[in-house]
């Protein structure tokens, strides 16, 4: 069965469309929420190491900024799309109402292939790009943050250029960045820290141990290698791992400090010893407890979704389940944890680290997840209520929240008349 529902995009105004009509909201809501309120599409010139000029598509989109500056990622790969960075966006709108921050979503990126570009290629293009949009992103209008084949090192390389354009220290542009220059501790285990988080609380509800769980990861980036160490130092068997060029599986339980310090020195998961090697589609259908997609958007479409066995679908990536596999996986009963609530630990310490930044105080690693659960906990507390008012999916669920708190926002400021 051919699956309609691959662009993001109109995934993500037909969610948006749902949720005004379930809450029962004026049309004017869904107006203002079918599109971004800005996107901008940006040549970004770049000098290549061999002297010549180069010239990538670069976006960056403010989806609504009711609730506060916009906050997002920026995403270097060669997919990237303005139709993929508006749903990236708006699905960001929905994260930060569901938990309750501040902000608006927005996202960003360049369409690239980072594996063909040296480090320092890829610092001149970082801060063209920041170049390029540094009028339409600040620390009080739109903060970026890292998402997919961006780093650390890539955020400071880009506070730095806007810092020299502004002419004084900006770290609250952009968050993500090392601790040395203003970083949250925390922040690169937080989106993997909360996805481990909501799937064991979800688990318990489901009546299965975390710590006894059966786990399968597609994706061994940031989001998807920490969720497998946390796992695996929670005590739970992470039998397959993958990346772009494929994965391995062991059924007895791969050993994942043993396999960060194999990619350390090798820099690739092939070629593992301890483990079988097994396709991105074969790991995604394995008989686990626990499937965390940890990759790219439409991994679960109509085609495999009938074939899917975990009992709990944690998303990690970015809408990497589709509305036509979200159904089949439903009536299957396998609960999906929705992305916007499975990887918000991302963006909430985000959050933390800008509120760090504009009080130039900075909290232990300790306060920081203390206050990621609390966060976490309360946004799933809400989506439950929804859940259960409304009879309907947790990710529908999630819509109610965010939509409710964005069109509050939008009636008070008056948008709305
Ligand atoms: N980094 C963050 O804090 C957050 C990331 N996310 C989402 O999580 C997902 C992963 O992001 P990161 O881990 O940050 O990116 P990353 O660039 O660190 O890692 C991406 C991983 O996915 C793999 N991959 C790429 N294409 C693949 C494919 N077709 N099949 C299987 N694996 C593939 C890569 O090889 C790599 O292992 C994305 O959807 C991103 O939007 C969401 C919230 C926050
Ligand atoms: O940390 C952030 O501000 C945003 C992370 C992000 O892009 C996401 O949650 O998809």
């Amino acid at each position: 069965m051919a699956d309609s529902s691959l662009n993001p995009f109109l995934r993500a105004q037909q969610a948006f469309k749902e949720a005004v009509e379930t809450l029962g909201l004026e049309p004017a809501v869904y107006e203002i929420l079918k599109q971004p309120l800005r996107s901008f599409e940006v040549a970004v010139p770049f000098i290549r190491d061999d002297g010549t000029l180069q010239v990538f598509n670069g976006y960056r989109v403010q989806h609504n900024d009711a609730l506060g500056p916009t906050k997002g990622g920026l995403r270097f790969h060669s997919s990237v799309t303005m139709d993929e960075v508006k749903a990236l966006a708006m699905w960001m709108s929905v994260k930060c109402a569901l938990l309750g921050l501040p902000y608006g979503g927005g996202k960003g990126g360049i369409a690239c292939d980072v594996d063909q570009l040296s480090e320092s290629e890829i610092e001149r293009l970082s801060r063209e790009y920041i170049r390029a949009v540094s009028l339409v992103i600040g620390p009080d209008k739109d903060i970026p943050a890292p998402d997919v084949s961006t780093n650390p090192q890539i955020m400071a390389w880009m506070v730095d250029e806007y810092s020299r354009i502004r002419g004084e220290n900006t770290f609250g542009l952009i968050t993500g960045k090392p601790i040395v220059i203003g970083g949250s501790a925390g922040r690169v285990e937080a989106t993997g820290r909360g996805l481990v988080f909501a799937t064991k609380q979800l688990a318990k509800e489901l009546g299965i141990d975390f710590a006894k769980s059966r786990i399968a990861i597609q994706g061994f980036g940031n989001v998807g290698s920490v969720a497998a160490e946390i796992s695996y130092d929670m005590g739970a068997s992470v039998v397959a791992v993958s990346d772009k060029d494929g994965g391995l599986y062991n059924p007895a339980g791969i050993n994942i400090p043993d396999l960060l310090e194999y990619k350390r020195i090798n820099r690739r998961l092939q070629g593992y010893p301890h483990a079988e090697p097994i396709s991105n589609s074969e790991l995604l259908e394995l008989p686990v407890d626990i499937l965390f997609p940890a990759a790219l958007e439409n991994q679960i479409t109509a085609d495999n979704a009938p074939n899917i066995r975990a009992r709990i679908v944690g998303e990690g990536a970015n809408g990497p389940t589709t509305p036509e596999a979200d159904r089949i996986l439903f009536d299957k009963g396998i609960m999906v944890i929705p992305d916007v609530l499975g990887n918000s630990g991302g963006v909430t310490v985000s959050y933390f680290e800008w509120v760090q930044n504009q009080t130039r105080f900075y909290w232990s690693e300790d306060e920081v997840n203390q206050r990621l659960e609390e966060y976490m906990s309360r946004a799933m507390a809400q989506m439950h209520t929804m859940h259960e008012r409304f009879g309907v999916t947790l990710r529908k669920a999630a819509y109610l929240v965010a939509v409710e708190r964005i069109a509050q926002a939008m009636r008070y400021r008056g948008w709305l008349k």
